[in-house]
């Protein structure tokens, strides 16, 4: 619910479209979703560089990083998972307002949640990479030791124990960090990015 009344939008004299041609690549969120050890941060930070190489401006939004400040009120119930995503959906949009390939890397363990980020941009503005990962797997890995420390009832609400993961029904990409390699995630989200025109 928008609560701020008496404000009026004030356009700029330079568009999008502006930005993404001195650019000369699209702008778009490329939103990752997966459980926590699945491989979000890993395969992002790789794309950045990757891109950044590439000459193509881009930025990454992490979970652990954006927690730190901009959400750093938000906990993990349902309803501050939903406020989290909100924000950063609505930072996202910003960036590509701003002619930037944007990646988020958060679980964002509800479908809804994803499909109002996704709402809020035009058509092909987001592209949904699902980090596909057994729990089985993503508790082996443990990178941080918080699947340990859930198991052990020291973290409530931890996503895959004992708050869910609603795996996306058609993301535009879906990478099995149980088969591929860091590389070859990489190599299939830029191959997506140039088969779609985006850079
Ligand atoms: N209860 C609980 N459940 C899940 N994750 C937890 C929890 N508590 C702390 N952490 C750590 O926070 C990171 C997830 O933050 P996100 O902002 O991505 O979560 S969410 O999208 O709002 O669900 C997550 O980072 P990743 O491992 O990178 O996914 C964890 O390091
Ligand atoms: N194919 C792969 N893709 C991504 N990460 C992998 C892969 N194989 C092993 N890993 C490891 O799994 C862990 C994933 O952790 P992280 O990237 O922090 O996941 P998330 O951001 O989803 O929580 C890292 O320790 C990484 O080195």
């Amino acid at each position: 619910m928008n609560t701020s009344t008496n404000i009026i939008w004030h356009d700029s004299e330079v568009t999008k479209q502006e930005r993404q041609a001195r650019n000369s690549h699209k702008s778009v969120v490329i939103w990752f979703t997966g459980l926590s050890g699945s491989g979000k941060s890993t395969i992002s930070v790789a794309l950045e560089k990757a891109l950044y190489e590439q000459h193509i401006h881009s930025y990454r939004l992490d979970g652990d990083n954006v927690r730190h400040g901009l959400n750093s009120n938000l906990g993990f119930s349902p309803e501050d998972r939903k406020e989290n995503i909100r924000r950063i959906g609505e930072v996202g949009k910003l960036m590509v307002d701003a002619g930037i390939v944007t990646m988020t890397a958060f679980i964002s363990p509800y479908r809804k949640d994803r499909n109002y980020a996704r709402s809020i941009l035009e058509e092909k503005e987001f592209i949904e990479v699902y980090t596909k990962c057994s729990l089985n797997e993503c508790e082996s890995r443990d990178p941080k030791g918080l699947y340990k420390k859930a198991r052990a009832g020291e973290i409530k609400e931890f996503t895959g124990i004992n708050a869910p993961y609603e795996a996306p029904a058609h993301p535009e990409i879906v990478i099995d960090t149980e088969k591929q390699t860091v590389d070859e995630a990489v190599g299939a989200i830029i191959s997506y990015l140039k088969n779609n025109l985006y850079i």
